[in-house]
């Protein structure tokens, strides 16, 4: 793992949210984007060297809307930059964390991605990230 790719805030309502983050950093989201498979909208900013991305949920299953019932908005997940995500999926299996997916996924913003359970990282969702070349 080579650095914090993003940090994933779960929220109630993106169009609030970015307009809350753009005061905060002083400057829009670079990017919006859906990702269906995840039940999420998302949007992107970049503060400094750091990405910090808002997620809602666009359906009552999504992880987003689970997340938001039960803790409520706030930090969702962490997710770290790789080099190469299916290489690490076997090192961090062969540790004994709990990979949610083994088959990475396409995410946003070019970016395949893994899931470790937060069980097994002290109450933490961790990302994997690999960037689409
Ligand atoms: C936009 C795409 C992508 C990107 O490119 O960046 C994303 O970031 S997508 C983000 C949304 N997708 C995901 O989160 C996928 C991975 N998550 C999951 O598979 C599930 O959310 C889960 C972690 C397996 C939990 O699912 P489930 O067991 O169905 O939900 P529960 O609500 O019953 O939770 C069980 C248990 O886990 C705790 N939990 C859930 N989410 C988190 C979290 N984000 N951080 C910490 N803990 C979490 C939850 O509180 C429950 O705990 P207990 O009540 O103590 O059992
Ligand atoms: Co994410």
């Amino acid at each position: 793992m080579r650095k914090i790719e993003h940090i994933g805030i779960a929220v109630k309502s993106l169009k609030e949210s970015n307009l809350l983050f753009e005061k905060l950093f002083g400057q829009p989201p670079y990017k919006e984007e859906e990702v269906v498979s995840e039940g999420v909208k998302t949007s992107f900013f970049m503060n400094g060297p750091n990405k910090i991305e808002l997620l809602e949920a666009t359906n009552p299953d999504s992880p987003i809307a689970k997340f938001l019932e039960k803790k409520g908005e706030g930090i969702h997940h962490i997710a770290f930059d790789v080099n190469d995500i299916n290489e690490e999926v076997i090192r961090l299996k062969n540790e004994g964390f709990v990979i949610l997916n083994e088959i990475p996924k396409k995410g946003a913003d070019n970016k395949l991605v893994v899931f470790l359970h937060p069980k097994g990282t002290n109450g933490v969702l961790v990302e994997l990230c690999q960037e689409i070349k």
